[in-house]
């Protein structure tokens, strides 16, 4: 992380840059399937960039309270826990106000302000494997105002017993370390460009998540069209070969024609991007 320039920023306001960067880089992350990106609104009728990057800045004063909370807090307990559940709810209600009542980052809000507690709880020791384990920690703990969800995700998981994004969370985000970031890795160290490399990411997430987005909006063949065809794509060499290209073209159509849209997949991306940033942080604040 470049941080010359921001010094006299917070660790807390650093943090939130970080979060809402790597929302709006993954908004901007151009051709992602069936999403919205710099071409259109992919598989969504009510979404569209300039929605998302004003979602995203909304929710920069969200991200910085979650870090100041956690680095008050000190420790992992049932008051951050309770903390964190409020102004997430708070940040969720701001942007439905920023958007008109459109869902675009609720599922970011979740894994994020998550993300961005553990680094705020101890900023010296981000590496993945340890920002996640504290993540974890926090989304096991009961949040005893939450309100009963009867949310989209609820529902899927009383159809199809998926626990989505609360169980990917409370198992410390394993699609996002066995497979998001080696990925995002992998394809930088084989010469992949940024943009391919954060591609090849998403595909390497979609190709194992159960994301309760795609199977609220097209069932169980929305989901396995997604996984098999992100596979794919990385199969024929990812996003940076032609052949590789020619599968993403056919995976978008598909998804297209289900009406599916990855929204959790993308969540887990700006994610992933988040978690590569913020080892820079270590010692620098
Ligand atoms: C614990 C919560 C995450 C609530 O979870 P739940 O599953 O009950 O709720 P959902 O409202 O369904 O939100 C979960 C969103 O997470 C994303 N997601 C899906 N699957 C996964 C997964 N396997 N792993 C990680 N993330 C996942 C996904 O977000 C994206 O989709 C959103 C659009 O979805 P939706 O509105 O359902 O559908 P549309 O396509 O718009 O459908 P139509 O209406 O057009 O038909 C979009 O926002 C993307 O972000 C899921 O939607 C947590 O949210 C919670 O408890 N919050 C309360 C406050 C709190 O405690 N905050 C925590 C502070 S750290
Ligand atoms: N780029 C995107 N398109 C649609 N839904 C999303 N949810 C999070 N990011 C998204």
């Amino acid at each position: 992380m470049q941080l010359r320039e921001a010094r006299q920023l917070s660790l807390a306001e650093q943090l939130a840059d970080l979060a809402v960067e790597a929302l709006i880089d993954e908004a901007d992350l151009t051709p992602k399937p069936a999403l919205v990106d710099r071409r259109g609104s992919g598989a969504h009728r009510d979404l569209s960039l300039g929605l998302m990057h004003a979602s995203a800045l909304a929710l920069w004063p969200m991200f910085r309270e979650m870090a100041e909370a956690a680095g008050e807090a000190g420790a992992i307990d049932q008051p951050l826990r309770e903390a964190l559940g409020r102004i997430g709810r708070d940040g969720e209600a701001q942007m439905l106000a920023t958007t008109g009542g459109v869902n675009t980052h609720r599922g970011a809000i979740w894994a994020l302000g998550l993300l961005v507690a553990a680094a705020a709880l101890e900023p010296d020791d981000c590496i993945p494997a340890a920002l996640a384990l504290r993540a974890a920690r926090i989304a096991l703990i009961e949040d005893r105002q939450a309100p009963t969800p009867d949310s989209h995700g609820a529902r899927m998981a009383r159809r199809y017993g998926a626990r989505g994004a609360r169980e990917e969370a409370q198992l410390g985000f394993p699609t996002l370390l066995l497979h998001g970031l080696p990925r995002l890795q992998a394809s930088r160290a084989a010469g992949a460009g940024e943009a391919h490399a954060r591609l090849d990411a998403l595909l390497a997430i979609m190709a194992e998540l159960v994301d309760t987005c795609v199977l609220w909006r097209s069932g169980l063949p929305g989901l396995n069209s997604m996984q098999r065809g992100a596979r794919a794509v990385l199969d024929a060499g990812g996003c940076a070969s032609l052949a590789g290209r020619r599968r993403l073209r056919l995976l978008e159509a598909d998804l297209l024609r289900l009406n599916a849209s990855p929204g959790g997949a993308a969540d887990l991306l700006a994610a992933c991007l988040f978690i590569d940033r913020v080892g820079g942080l270590s010692g620098s604040h």
